[in-house]
């Protein structure tokens, strides 16, 4: 049984819809000599809800990772590309690492965390300012068994009135690990976030760009499109729910809507993309609440996602959303590789 929305969710495309380009080129200073450019991959690690998507989306100064206030919003690692003029760093945002290693999607999540770590040229481990449970020091310990140097970013400074409460934090955590450096930050506010963009620089090693300058991330609009949905989700529903659900897209088409060039201009439209889109449940009951009244609830999420998607994508997108039941979904490693989570 499937729920479609009553209407289509397709309204007239906002006027602040732009490309996905990189808006973070030039925060840092040329260096004269060419031969310093410098390349290289940045894992994102942390627990749960530290604020690394947040982060991520800072440095690249643009929104590309999902967040919410609920941990374990990030399922999937992403890259992020930001091109710079004396260098390209790759960040790869990865699933908080966290102690309750339970079900099948858990353990997924811990793996694919792991074997990021272990594949990077330096982590960007992110700490709360003034907080260091078990949950960091167990992130701390898999940074320490890979072995990869280690940036810190103390993140959610803003929250710090009395800011001389930072430095004996920053001192004990010194003594925790030898890191390369710490820097304090604000994500949310952007506060000293081009200082530890030059520090994560200048930790990388010597080399070409990878990816062409215009490119933001090497995921496909695709799952984009379904992380934008399943972040509706994160944001809007209940504490518990949104964590028995996944999103799947079932299909993912651009069309043409103009046969030839737009009025006056020798280039035709951009393709509209028509999305159909499954989130799957694992009751009746959740269903019902996913929809809400009279598919209300649906529809809001629905309609939202879609215009963080026309955002992102810099394209029109007409979306249809259906919410289905399968059981057990989140604690059978079967259905999980079905759903996408199976590379680790
Ligand atoms: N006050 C404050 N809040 C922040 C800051 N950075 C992130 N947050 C909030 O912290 C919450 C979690 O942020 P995320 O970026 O989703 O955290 P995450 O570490 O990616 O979370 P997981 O997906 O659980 O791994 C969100 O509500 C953010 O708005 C910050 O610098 N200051």
């Amino acid at each position: 049984m499937s729920q479609p929305l009553d209407e289509p969710l397709d309204e007239p495309l906002d006027d602040q819809v732009a490309a996905p380009t990189n808006a973070a080129v030039a925060t840092v200073q040329p260096p004269p000599d060419r031969s310093t450019h410098r390349c290289g991959y940045v894992a994102i690690i942390g627990r749960p809800n530290v604020g690394k998507s947040t982060l991520l989306n800072r440095l690249l100064g643009q929104k590309l990772a999902i967040t919410s206030h609920k941990p374990q919003t990030t399922r999937h690692s992403i890259l992020g590309v930001s091109t710079l003029t004396c260098g390209q760093i790759l960040y790869v945002d990865t699933p908080g690492l966290h102690q309750r290693g339970g079900n099948a999607l858990n353990r997924y999540l811990n793996r694919a965390a792991r074997a990021i770590l272990a594949d990077v040229d330096l982590v960007l481990f992110v700490v709360e300012a003034l907080q260091f449970s078990d949950e960091d020091a167990l992130a701390l310990a898999e940074i320490a068994k890979a072995g990869t140097p280690t940036l810190v970013a103390v993140n959610k400074t803003d929250r710090i009135t009395d800011k001389s409460r930072l430095l004996p934090f920053l001192q004990a955590l010194s003594q925790r690990h030898a890191f390369v450096s710490i820097v304090p930050v604000s994500a949310l506010k952007g506060h000293q976030v081009e200082p530890l963009e030059a520090e994560i620089l200048a930790a990388l090693p010597a080399g070409e760009p990878l990816f062409p300058p215009d490119q933001l991330t090497d995921r496909s609009e695709r799952f984009l499109a379904a992380e934008l949905l399943r972040e509706q989700l994160m944001q809007r529903y209940g504490q518990e729910l949104p964590y028995r659900t996944t999103v799947e897209i079932e299909s993912f088409t651009l069309e043409q809507t103009q046969a030839g060039p737009s009025k006056g201009t020798d280039r035709a439209e951009d393709p509209r993309a028509r999305i159909h889109a499954l989130i799957w449940v694992e009751r009746e009951s959740q269903k019902a609440i996913i929809i809400g009244h009279r598919g209300e609830a649906l529809k809001a999420a629905a309609s939202q996602a879609r215009l963080e998607m026309q955002k992102l994508f810099g394209r029109r997108v007409h979306l249809e959303v259906w919410v289905k039941v399968k059981d057990s979904w989140s604690s059978d490693e079967a259905a999980l590789a079905s759903l996408g989570y199976g590379e680790y």
